[in-house]
C-alpha cells in the first residue's frame, strides 16, 4: 500500500467512451500541492426583486483544482451559466464568496476579469464583418498581445482548429467554424484559466473530440485549468472532476469514472437521473450518506491495476465532497478517511496571486487603442450606412429649406364681381386704362392683386362661390358689390357721413377657409395690403398724397432681423440642432445593445475591458462621425440655403457639436437601460417629438402655459435652441446670458447622461 499509485482519469482518445488515462507524474504532484484554481463556497444568486426572486444558486459549493478540467452538467436553466458569469466577475453572489486563481473576481489585481481567464461564451460572439485576423487581431490586442505574437499565435490556432483562410468573414464561416473561431478567441492570449460555456453544442463529433484533445493536452503540464458546460453529458467523462448541478447545487462532485462506479452505472445520463430522483425524495441536494459504502466498491472496481488516489485538495475528491457529510479521502497509505467532516465549512485556500504583477502593464491605454479600432473598422465594414449616416442630415436640411418658411403660391380666390358684365356666361375682363376716372374700382382693386400668391376664379354670383370654398375648390371667396365703386367714391368722399347703404355697399366681402391658420392669415394679410396699395394707386392718380393711404405706423429698420422675417430664420437654429442630436441619438442608441445581445459585451467585460473604456471608445467613434455631420449639416444651412447667421461662426460650430456629444450620451443611456434594440428605437423615437415640440423650435416657448415653459426650459435642447437662435439672428456673442446658458445647459446634460451610462452598465455588469 505503500507504493505510490497512479490516479486514473478517462482518457480524450474517444468521445463518449470512457477510455481510462493514467495522469502523469507531473500532473498527479500538482495535484497534491492543494493548489484550487476556483473556490465557491456558500454561494447564494437570485434574479429579480427581493419580494419576487428566482434563487438560480443556492448555498452551492465548489472546488475546481488546477491544472484539471472540471466539467459542469446540468439541466437547461439549472444556473451554470450564472455560475459561471459569477466565477469570471461578470456577475456578483448575492452571498458566498469566490475565489479564483487566488484572488476575488472583479478585485484590482486579480486579473479576473482580464488576461488570466478565457472565456468561451453560449453565443458565438464575434463580429461578423471582421475577418478571422482581424477578430484575433481585436481580441489580442485587449489582452494586450503584440501583433507578432498575436500573429504566431494565430498560425497556430488556425492549424490546431484546422480554421479556413484567416481572410475568410466571420459572418461568411458555416456555424461550426464560427464556433471554433470563437474557441480560437478564448485560446487566443493562453489563459490560466479557460472557462467554456457549451463549447461543444452543435459541432460534429470530429471537431467536438478534438476540441477535448486540446483541452487534456493544455492541462497536462498543470497550469492551466478548464471548467467547461456541456449537454453531452457522456462527453464529460475525459473531465477530471464533474460538477452535477440541479436547482442551483451540486448533486455531486467528483471523477466521473468514480460516479459511474458509485452508482453502478454505465452513463454519467444514468447516474445524473439517478441522483436527480435522490434529490426528489429527499427534497433537497443531500445525498444518500449510505453511498459512502458504495465507495470502496467503487475504488475496488475501478481499473485492472490502479485505485482512485484522490485527495480533498485536489478537487478530485470523493462523493460529493463538498455537498455532503461525507468525505472520501484517501491518506498516503491509501486508507480511505470516512470521517464526517463537513467540507462545506472548509474555507478556500487562499493563495497570493503571483501572476499579477505584470497584470498592471495591461494598460488602458492598449484596451481603448484595440476598441476604436475595432469601432472604425466596423463602420469601415459597414460603408453603406456610414454613406447613408452623411446622406441623412444633408437631405433632412435640403428637406427643411426647400419645404419650411416659404411663401404659399397659387392660392385659389373665387371672386365674384358684380360690377363686371358676363357675356353668355364668360367673364368680360376688366379694362386695363385705370386714370382718376376710371369707373370700375373693383376691377382696379382685382387688377392690384399679387398674383404669385393668389389665384383668381371667377363666379357668377356668391352662392356658386362659397359652395367652392365649401367643396375644398378654392380658400376663399370675394364679392364685390354690383355699384362698388359707386359707393366707394361716396365713402372716400363723405367719409364720416356715409350712410349705411354706402358703407354696406362699398365694402369688399370676403369669406375665407380659416382652417388652416397660415393659409388665413397670409390670405387676410395680402387682401389688406392689396387695399393699401389700390388706395395709394388711386391717389397719386388723382394727384393726391398717397402716403394717406398709409397705416399711422412706421415700421423703422428692425433692430434685429428684417422687416420681413422669415419662418425659416426663425425654425432653423432649433432644426440645426435637432437634427444633430437626433441623429447621434440614432447612431448610439443601440451600439450597445447589439453588443450585449450577440455575447459581445459579455466577451470585453471577461476580457476586463471596463465600462469607461467600452463608452469612451464609442464617444470618440461617434464622436468623429458627428462631427462629419455637424459641418454638413452647417455648411448646407448657412452657405447653400443661406439660413441667416450674425454670430460667431466658431461659437456656433462648438454649441452644435456640443449639441451632438449631448445626443450622443443620451442615446448610451437609451443603450444601458433597454435590453432590446426594439425597445430602444421606441425609446428614441418616443423622446423626439415631446423634445421637438416643448425646446421652442418651432414655436417660441412664450406661448406655452407656465408650467410647461418651465419644464421646457430643462429639456436639453431648449436653452441651447434659444442660444443659437440669439447667436444666428441676433449676432450675440458667448458672454450674452442667453448663449452661455445654452452652453451651461448642454455641458450639464452631458455629464448626466454620462454617469447615468456608467451607472447602469456598472449595475448590469453585476
Ligand atoms: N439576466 C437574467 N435575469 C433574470 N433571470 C435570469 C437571467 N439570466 C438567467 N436567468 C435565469 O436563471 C436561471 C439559470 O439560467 P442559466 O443561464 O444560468 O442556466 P444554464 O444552466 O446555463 O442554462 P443552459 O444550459 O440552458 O444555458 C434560468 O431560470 C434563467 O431564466
Amino acid at each position: 500500500m505503500g507504493e505510490r499509485v497512479e490516479p486514473v482519469v478517462p482518457g480524450p482518445d474517444l468521445v463518449g467512451v470512457n477510455v481510462e488515462r493514467p495522469l502523469s507524474h507531473q500532473q498527479s504532484s500538482v495535484w497534491n500541492k492543494r493548489q484550487q484554481a476556483v473556490c465557491v463556497r456558500h454561494a447564494f444568486k437570485h434574479y429579480g426583486s427581493k419580494n419576487n426572486p428566482n434563487h438560480v444558486l443556492s448555498d452551492l459549493n465548489m472546488t475546481v483544482a488546477k491544472g484539471t478540467i472540471y466539467g459542469l452538467l446540468g439541466a437547461s436553466g439549472c444556473g451554470k451559466t450564472t455560475l459561471l458569469s459569477c466565477i469570471v466577475g461578470r456577475r456578483r453572489l448575492n452571498t458566498g464568496e469566490i475565489w479564483v486563481l487566488g484572488g476575488k473576481p472583479g478585485t484590482r489585481g486579480s486579473g479576473v476579469p482580464g488576461k488570466r481567464v478565457g472565456y468561451m461564451p453560449q453565443e458565438i460572439a464575434l463580429y461578423g464583418e471582421f475577418s478571422i485576423r482581424e477578430t484575433m487581431l481585436y481580441f489580442g490586442w485587449i489582452f494586450g498581445m503584440n501583433t507578432s505574437e498575436i500573429n504566431d499565435r494565430l498560425q497556430f490556432l488556425l492549424n490546431f482548429l484546422d480554421l479556413p483562410s484567416q481572410n475568410r468573414l466571420v459572418k461568411n464561416l458555416s456555424g461550426g467554424q464560427q464556433r471554433r473561431v470563437s474557441f480560437a478567441v478564448a485560446l487566443m492570449h493562453d489563459p490560466e484559466l479557460l472557462i467554456l460555456d457549451e463549447p461543444t453544442v452543435g459541432v460534429d463529433p470530429l471537431l467536438r473530440q478534438s476540441i477535448w484533445n486540446h483541452l487534456v493536452q493544455i492541462t497536462k503540464d498543470g497550469n492551466k485549468t478548464v471548467i467547461i458546460t456541456t449537454h453531452y453529458i457522456e462527453e464529460a467523462r475525459q473531465a477530471h472532476t464533474i460538477g452535477l448541478m440541479r436547482s442551483g447545487k451540486f448533486l455531486a462532485e467528483e471523477a466521473p469514472h468514480v460516479l459511474l462506479s458509485m452508482y453502478g452505472c454505465t452513463s454519467l445520463e444514468d447516474v445524473f437521473l439517478k441522483l436527480s430522483r435522490k434529490q426528489g425524495q429527499l427534497g433537497g441536494a443531500q445525498p444518500d450518506n449510505n453511498i459512502s459504502n458504495n465507495i470502496s466498491l467503487a475504488t475496488l472496481n475501478w481499473g485492472k491495476k490502479d485505485s482512485v488516489s484522490v485527495t480533498e485538495e485536489s478537487g478530485v475528491v470523493g462523493l460529493n465532497f463538498h455537498q455532503s457529510k461525507e468525505v472520501l479521502v484517501q491518506d498516503s497509505n491509501g486508507h480511505i478517511d470516512y470521517s464526517a467532516k463537513s467540507s462545506t465549512s472548509k474555507p478556500c485556500l487562499q493563495e497570493t496571486c503571483e501572476d499579477c504583477a505584470n497584470c498592471s502593464e495591461w494598460t488602458t491605454t492598449g484596451k481603448i487603442r484595440a476598441l476604436l479600432q475595432k469601432n472604425f473598422l466596423r463602420m469601415w465594414r459597414n460603408v453603406g450606412v456610414m454613406l447613408f449616416i452623411f446622406a441623412l442630415p444633408v437631405m433632412q436640411v435640403i428637406l427643411f429649406c426647400l419645404a419650411i418658411g416659404g411663401d404659399p403660391r397659387g392660392l385659389k380666390l373665387a371672386i365674384v364681381n358684380e360690377e363686371a358684365p358676363y357675356i353668355n356666361k364668360t367673364f368680360q375682363p376688366c379694362p386695363f386704362e385705370f386714370g382718376c376716372s376710371a369707373t370700375n374700382l373693383s376691377c382696379r382693386y382685382l387688377h392690384t392683386v399679387n398674383t404669385s400668391t393668389i389665384t383668381k376664379v371667377f363666379y357668377p354670383d356668391l352662392n356658386s362661390a362659397i359652395q367652392a370654398v365649401s367643396r375644398g375648390e378654392a380658400w376663399g371667396a370675394m364679392h364685390f358689390t354690383d355699384n362698388f365703386t359707386d359707393a366707394l367714391v361716396a365713402r372716400i368722399a363723405l367719409g364720416k357721413d356715409s350712410d349705411e347703404e354706402t358703407l354696406d355697399q362699398s365694402e369688399i366681402r370676403v369669406h375665407l377657409d380659416m382652417s388652416n391658420q397660415q393659409i388665413g392669415i397670409i390670405l387676410q394679410r395680402d387682401l389688406q395690403l392689396t387695399y393699401q396699395n389700390f388706395t395709394k394707386d388711386i391717389l397719386r392718380d388723382c394727384n393726391q398724397n398717397e402716403e394717406l393711404a398709409e397705416v399711422p405706423i412706421s415700421f423703422k429698420k428692425p433692430i434685429y432681423g428684417s422687416n420681413q422675417p422669415s419662418f425659416t430664420d426663425f425654425v432653423a437654429p432649433g432644426v440645426i440642432l435637432t437634427i444633430v442630436f437626433f441623429l447621434a441619438v440614432a447612431l448610439t442608441s443601440s451600439a450597445l445593445i447589439i453588443e450585449r445581445m450577440e455575447g459581445l459585451l459579455d466577451r470585453s467585460w471577461v476580457a476586463g475591458v471596463t465600462p469607461g473604456e467600452i463608452l469612451f471608445s464609442h464617444v470618440m467613434t461617434q464622436f468623429v462621425v458627428m462631427c462629419g455631420q455637424t459641418a454638413l449639416v452647417l455648411i448646407f444651412m448657412i452657405l447653400v440655403f443661406e439660413v441667416e447667421c450674425q454670430g460667431d461662426i466658431f461659437v456656433v460650430i462648438i454649441l452644435t457639436i456640443l449639441q451632438g456629444l449631448c445626443g450622443m450620451c443620451f442615446g448610451f443611456v437609451i443603450s444601458a437601460v433597454c435590453e432590446l434594440e426594439r425597445n430602444a428605437i421606441q425609446l428614441a423615437l418616443g423622446s423626439f417629438y415631446p423634445t421637438l415640440l416643448l425646446s421652442g423650435v418651432i414655436w417660441p416657448i412664450e406661448g406655452m402655459p407656465t408650467v410647461l415653459r418651465y419644464v421646457s426650459t430643462f429639456l436639453p435642447l431648449t436653452l441651447a435652441t434659444t442660444s443659437l437662435r440669439a447667436m444666428m439672428t441676433r449676432g450675440w456673442s458667448f458672454l450674452e446670458p442667453d448663449v452661455y446658458y445654452g452652453f451651461i445647459s448642454t455641458i450639464v446634460w452631458i455629464v448626466a447622461f454620462l454617469t447615468i451610462s456608467l451607472v447602469v452598465l456598472r449595475t448590469k455588469r453585476g
